[in-house]
Formats: structure tokens, sequence, C-alpha cells
């Protein structure tokens, strides 16, 4: 086993706390970085512009990064490694185009689950130490504090940001992404810290794999919109879903690691509220209960008891640069066969 091995079980095993569901155990079997900080810099071409209503597929990585054909010709790559694989893919794409171009940054949010252990693995490896050296780097959560620390970034949290001061940049994951970049997060159960981090950021830009590409919301993610509340409300919000036509909603169980609620790193509980898919445009059949997002949000974040909701919405930091946008400028999908899919709302 190489160190780089051993770099990537270490993140591995730091992931296994409360932000990050079942990990694959699978490592790539492969150099995890790229050969040369150099290499990587001089393939870097400034292919990235922002493009509105569209989506396009990156040109082929520099990174030795593995392909679907790659995968089916080896007897050792899983359906879950070629999901790793692609997160990864999409991890080192993102940071290409939102980091790596711009060594003026100095404020870095960095999100939690188990696609950001790539983009702190990407952000050690493409970055020179002299520009990391000058950057600062803002968790969003127990377990991306704990990233940040094992690759050696600098650390600063959130409230440590003078009012009115900016992120540059925030990278995070999401469960799932609907065409016009609204996500469902918390599925790992953080999602508090990171609508605080990703609101006090300049641009949001998420990371993820094709599982997570959705024509509306609820799609995919089937286990329900996650909310965050006060454990003593609990019942009461319940009862307001239900009322909202939620279908079934629940405190999510703590099971099998711990007998009762799953606890968030702010004390709270989550509910795992499944609606209907979401609507992307026009408006919502309350009666039916088919709702659409930022109607649906706006109707939760203001059930008392309910400490934040896991549906990022509204707009993103192109359209609201002065911060407190929730919605990313662009979403990178790693692909089955390989490529990387970014989309722009
Ligand atoms: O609660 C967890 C966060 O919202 C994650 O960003 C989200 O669940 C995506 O996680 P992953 O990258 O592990 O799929």
């Amino acid at each position: 086993m190489n160190k780089h091995h051993l770099l990537l079980r270490g993140f591995s095993s730091l992931s296994s706390s409360l932000c990050r569901r079942s990990g694959p155990p699978h490592l790539p079997a492969r150099p995890l970085f790229p050969p040369s900080r150099a290499t990587v810099l001089n393939f870097f071409s400034p292919h990235h512009h922002h493009h509105h209503h569209q989506s396009y597929h990156s040109p082929p990585s520099p990174y030795p990064l593995p392909t679907a054909k790659m995968s089916t010709s080896t007897t050792t790559t899983s359906p879950a490694n070629l999901i790793e694989q692609s997160k990864r893919l999409a991890a080192f794409q993102s940071v290409t185009s939102h980091l790596v171009p711009f060594p003026n940054y100095t404020r870095i949010g960095i999100g939690s689950g188990s696609t950001v252990i790539y983009v702190v693995e990407a952000i050690s490896s493409l970055l020179l130490p002299s520009t990391l050296s000058a950057m600062t780097f803002y968790p969003t959560g127990a377990q991306s504090e704990q990233l940040i620390e094992a690759a050696g970034l600098n650390l600063q949290y959130i409230n440590k940001l003078p009012p009115g001061a900016l992120l540059d940049v925030c990278f995070d994951g999401a469960d799932e992404v609907d065409p016009a970049l609204n996500l469902i997060k918390g599925g790992g159960a953080c999602l508090w810290q990171e609508k605080i981090v990703v609101t006090s950021s300049k641009k949001f830009v998420c990371v993820a794999d094709f599982r997570k590409i959705s024509k509306g919301l609820g799609t995919s993610w089937t286990k329900g919109i996650p909310i965050e509340v006060l454990p003593l409300a609990a019942n009461r919000v319940l009862g307001e879903l239900k009322r909202m036509g939620s279908l079934e909603p629940r405190v999510r169980p703590g099971l099998p690691g711990k007998a009762g609620a799953v606890v968030t790193d702010n004390g709270m509980w989550i509910i795992d509220a499944p609606f209907k898919p979401l609507r992307v445009h026009g408006e919502s059949d309350r009666e039916g209960g088919e709702w659409q997002v930022d109607e649906l949000a706006e109707e939760l974040i203001r059930i008392p008891g309910v400490a934040e909701i896991g549906l990022f919405y509204g707009r993103d930091g192109v359209q609201q640069p002065e911060g407190g946008a929730q919605k990313p400028v662009e979403a990178y999908f790693g692909m089955e066969d390989g490529s990387v899919k970014v989309l722009s709302a």
C-alpha cells in the first residue's frame, strides 16, 4: 500500500462521521494524484465559461482518471467503484475550473458528504503549497472540519467571518439536482451549516455523480426532503407536513449505529418528508399535493420548530453576487462514460 492509499484511507475513516452515509470502502486501483502539479497546471485550459441554459461536457481529463471502458475491461471495478470514480472526476474538474485559475481566492467553503472528500484531495494536489498557504478553508460541520485538518489546510470557522464578508467559493455535494439546479441536500444529516456556508459565498459549486441528475426533486431521491427540526417540535412538524401532502414523513432513526433519532451537528433531529416529485416551474397544486420547489420551500421554512430545510432553491451567485444565494452557479456530474457533465441554471 503506497502513501496515496494511506491518505485516502485516512479521509475515508474520517468521513464515517455523521455527515456521511454508507461509504464505499473501495479504493481506486490507480494513483490517486495527478502525475505532477506542473503537468496539471500546464494542461489547464481556459475552457470554462459561464453557460446559461445549457450543459456541456468537459474536454478529456488531463488527470489519470478512469473511464467506463477501463472499468469494464478490468475485473476489479465494481459499480460502487464506478460511482466513486465519477465523484472524483467531477471533483477534480470543478476545482480545475473554479479554484486553480483563481489563486487570489482567500476564503473557500468545504461542504459535507462523500464527494467533498475528493474535492479536498483535488485542492491538495492541484494547487501549489504557496497558493494554499494563503487560502483559508471553512467547514460545514464536524466531518469537513476533519477533512480540512487531515489535508493540512488552513481551517477557520464561519462564525469568524466578519459581517458583510463573503467566501470566494464553496464546494459541496447534493443528493438530487433538478434542471434549474435546485437541490435536495441533507441525506447525510448536514444541511443547516451547509446553507449558512453556501449563502455566505459569492459562488457555490455543486459536485456530484450521474445518479443525482433529476427532472424533478423527489424523483430519484425518494426518502424525502430532509428537514432539521427542534426535537421537541418534531410531532407538531410531522402533523403540518402531513397536512401539506407529505407521504409518511418520519423522524430519521439513528439505527443501527444509535438508538433513537439521528442527532445533527447542531443537536437537532432530521425529519425526512417525501413529497410527489416537485415542479421546477409554474405553480403548486396544493390540494393534489404537487408542489413547485420555491413554493414548498417557503411554506416549509415557516413551520415553527423547523430550523432549516434541505431544499436549496431560488437564486444563484451569478444572479445574486452580493451573497445569500442558495443555488450553485454550476453543477458537475461525473458520468458513467468517464466524462464530466456541467450544468448551469
Ligand atoms: O447531508 C449531507 C450533505 O447534504 C451532502 O452534501 C449530500 O448528502 C451529498 O452527499 P454525497 O456526496 O455523499 O452523496
